[in-house]
């Protein structure tokens, strides 16, 4: 490989000098400290997306494709003689481990399919020609995410004006993909070109990605940022300081429905309300084509811990009180007003331009 892809890689996912690990920014931690976790074992990979550690769709699937390239490298140095039969068999293991540690964001298997596919293709190849090869292939991963980024907020800030107030809900920035981000992209784009935006970030109840993450990434980047209350965002709507509600996507169904950070749906209703754009931005690759609808999506459940105790001193409940805590709802496409990907914008009907982007006619995409 060219050792010269390492240094383009972005800082938040990223191999070690001798690649026999990953460096992370624990996200956990933020903002209060910029910590690195470095990850070296298949547990190790499956508690940072579990926990959150490393998350965020895109930066999900490209801490799995370095994290398949590593468990590739703990089997090769366990067993430097195994057949590639048994070595595949192996992998695929830790493969379906890995791929269980967190279900909605579909990057995650599509990342380790990809993976798998490369290890399929290379039948001849020594175990060490293999190793190099995965290598290679997660930092293509990791390349393709930086351009994916910096097409998707090109395409985005066609739609915004200088000046404009934007929404946003969760985290979609630079350390949930490699640079840019997707719905952050666009307003950081625009301040690289001297644009201004007033944003306003949901802290996102309940484990705040909008308040430690979002108003963090946005107040380093120079953007003015409000942060309020998930409950808020009716009011700053009404207010008519809202033009735009801009966010990302986990899993994209092929009707337009889109799984996102749970709260996205309720925006995207208040939004239709108040005659507000609501934009989805994200990759093709979190499309999914096996779901036909945002029915066919897994939502995850994640523990009451997190509602009643997490980020706060106090417990927040009776720890007896029950509690209901899905981390992603779906957002109807009717509440859609474009799904803006690395291929261009999709407008409605989205059953053709979504179909479009994988090489079906259609007149409704438009593309610079
Ligand atoms: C560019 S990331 C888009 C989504 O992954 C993001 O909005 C989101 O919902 C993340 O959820 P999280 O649970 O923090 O991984």
């Amino acid at each position: 490989m060219q050792r010269d892809a390492r240094f383009l890689q972005a800082e938040n996912v990223r191999l070690s000098e001798n690649g026999d690990s990953v460096i992370i920014i624990d996200q956990t931690q933020l903002p209060g400290a910029v910590k690195y976790l470095e990850l070296r074992t298949d547990v190790d990979f499956y508690d940072a997306i579990l926990k959150l550690k490393v998350r965020g769709a895109p930066a999900i699937g490209i801490c799995a494709a370095f994290g398949y390239y590593i468990m590739a490298r703990r089997i090769a140095e366990a067993d430097p003689v195994c057949g590639y039969e048994e070595f595949c068999h192996r992998l695929q293991d830790r493969k379906e481990y890995l791929n269980s540690s967190r279900p909605t964001a579909v990057n995650l298997s599509w990342a380790l399919n990809r993976m798998e596919e490369t290890l399929r293709n290379h039948e001849e190849a020594s175990l060490q020609e293999i190793l190099e090869i995965l290598e290679e292939e997660a930092i293509a991963i990791q390349q393709e995410d930086i351009e994916m980024c910096r097409k998707i907020s090109g395409y985005g800030l066609s739609l915004l004006k200088d000046g404009d107030g934007i929404l946003t809900h969760c985290n979609a920035g630079p350390l949930a993909t490699s640079v840019y981000g997707t719905g952050l992209g666009p307003l950081i784009l625009g301040r690289e070109q001297g644009m201004n935006f007033h944003v306003y970030s949901d802290e996102t109840r309940p484990l705040l990605q909008g308040a430690r993450l979002t108003s963090y990434e946005l107040q380093k980047a120079g953007i003015d940022v409000t942060l309020i209350c998930d409950n808020m965002a009716s009011l700053v709507m009404k207010n008519g300081w809202i033009q735009a509600c801009l966010v990302g996507c986990d899993r994209v169904a092929m009707n337009g429905d889109v799984a996102n950070k749970i709260g996205t749906s309720g925006v995207a209703i208040l939004a239709k309300y108040y005659g507000i754009p609501f934009y989805v931005l994200g990759p093709v690759s979190t499309i999914d084509r096996t779901c036909s609808t945002g029915a066919d999506i897994p939502i995850e459940l994640r523990k009451p811990e997190e509602i009643k105790e997490m980020f706060y001193e106090k417990p927040m409940a009776l720890s007896e009180v029950k509690c209901y805590n899905p981390a992603f709802d779906v957002t109807d496409h009717e509440l859609i007003t474009a799904i803006i990907t690395d291929r261009g914008i999709c407008r409605p009907p989205y059953t053709q331009s979504l179909a479009a982007l994988f090489g079906v006619e259609t007149p409704n995409r438009s593309v610079e």
